[in-house]
């Protein structure tokens, strides 16, 4: 007897041969999914829980590759600015006030939201981290987070050392748990000095943990890092001894292509976030470049101050469609790809080969997408109306380990009043 039975969909597998099957099943046991395949094949050893997709799309979880849980809480909060101004006039002065208390309703907030728009997995950098890991594992959500360390006291450790010792501690604390990873995170070359990112390295090492950086995400950002070191951000890691298949860097925009043959040598992961990036200004990466150098690339869609939601299915689209513009090329990014970024290769910027697939053996991570909708009718092509017509709020059921976390758009387990009102009042204290 399996756990879950996920029956009556069309399932995009996102396995290594991009196998799709017409009228098929998914058999879930014990977090990992059993067996999939056409519904005629399905074995008889049922299932104790069946999951209806009512003729719906059945596909990975969607992974995000970079962001800031708890940014839901300044959402909307200052706009239309460049990231300079952004960060130091207005989203730094207020994280200042943030609490412990705060970043959790923050972090429970956008688990709701990412549950919502089918994500089942997130990368998460934020102060006061052992919140959004307690506000992960109540959601059931999969996730890799750090605790932001910059040479700046902190609200939510105060001294660096303090930080290094919380960066550990999250590390250990997290070590056997199914769904959540510790990873050391320094938020960027430009608030981090030598000593401290060498630090950050060494704990990497010393626990085996995967580092994770703001990096080129602006002309402003490489300038400022000559000027100070005489070399560009990736080089200035390089030098350090950081770069390397434990780092992890989101952006990614500001790379030439010697920097995009360092990354691919040295199995450097990136997470790409188009929407943060054209709202701030901040430029566009070069994706394509990166993909056909072999580089993983992950989309993120950053903090929901830079964005300004967690929807990857809205994301993939802007992503298609401005690397189209941006290089006046119709064929760039094309819909297939930008879902892998979202999915299959998106499980490996996480370190898993078995993320982001519905193959046996994979994590059971799944999410049921409707397709009996005005607005998704006729579907010609399931990829490109995923891609090009489907948002967040066409997510029917989601899945993450095995876990039903939202079945017909009703959570399961988390209590969607009480989170959604509990955000606010925080939220309100955020503004000083
Ligand atoms: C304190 S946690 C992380 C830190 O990063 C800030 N942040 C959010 N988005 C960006 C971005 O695109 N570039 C650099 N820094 C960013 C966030 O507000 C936090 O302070
Ligand atoms: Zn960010």
């Amino acid at each position: 007897m399996h756990d879950l039975l996920v029956k009556n969909g069309a399932i995009l597998t996102m396995d290594r041969h991009g196998t799709q099957i017409e009228k098929g099943s998914v058999l879930i046991s014990e977090g990992r999914i059993a067996w999939c395949g056409p519904e005629k094949d399905q074995p008889a050893d049922g299932a104790s829980r069946e999951l209806d997709a009512g003729g719906g799309l059945i596909l990975p979880g969607l992974i995000n590759s970079h962001t800031h849980a708890a940014m839901t809480l300044l959402r909307g909060l200052a706009d239309d600015l460049p990231l300079e101004t952004w960060l130091t006039d207005h989203i730094f002065p207020a994280e200042q006030n943030l609490t412990a208390e705060a970043v959790y309703w923050g972090s429970m907030l956008a688990a709701l939201e990412m549950i919502r728009n089918g994500v089942t997995s997130f990368c998460d950098m934020y102060l006061f981290a052992p919140q959004a890991a307690r506000a992960a594992d109540q959601a059931g959500l999969r996730a890799v987070i750090g605790e932001v360390i910059y040479d700046f006291p902190s609200p939510s450790y105060g001294e660096l050392e303090n930080g290094f010792a919380l960066t550990r501690e999250l590390i250990r604390n997290y070590k056997d748990h199914p769904r959540i990873t510790g990873a050391v995170m320094p938020h960027a070359t430009y608030t981090c000095s030598p000593p401290l990112l060498e630090k950050a390295g060494q704990i990497c090492g010393d626990l085996d943990a995967d580092m994770n950086i703001h990096l080129a995400e602006t002309k402003v950002e490489t300038q400022g890092i000559v000027e100070k070191y005489g070399k560009r951000p990736l080089e200035h890691l390089k030098g350090l001894g950081l770069v390397n298949n434990r780092l992890w860097i989101d952006h990614g925009v500001d790379l030439n292509h010697q920097e995009i043959e360092l990354l691919a040598e040295a199995g450097v992961r990136v997470a790409h976030c188009p929407e943060s990036n054209m709202k701030l200004a901040s430029g566009v990466a070069p994706l394509d470049e990166m993909l056909a150098r072999g580089v993983a690339v992950g989309l993120g869609t950053d903090g929901c101050a830079s964005n300004n939601d967690l929807d990857l299915l809205g994301e993939m689209d802007s992503c298609a469609k401005l690397h189209k513009a941006h290089k006046l090329d119709p064929t760039a990014a094309p819909a297939e790809k930008v879902l892998s970024l979202a999915t299959s290769l998106g499980g490996r910027v996480f370190g898993h080969d078995d993320l982001g697939r519905i193959e046996p053996g994979a994590l059971a991570d799944l999410i049921v997408v409707d397709t009996d909708t005005p607005h998704m009718t006729p579907m010609y092509n399931p990829v490109s109306q995923l891609i090009y017509v489907a948002r967040g709020s066409d997510v029917r059921h989601t899945v993450c380990h095995g876990k039903v976390l939202m079945q017909d758009r009703k959570f399961t387990e988390l209590d969607e009043a009480e989170i959604t009102a509990k955000a606010l009042e925080y939220a309100v204290g955020l503004r000083g």
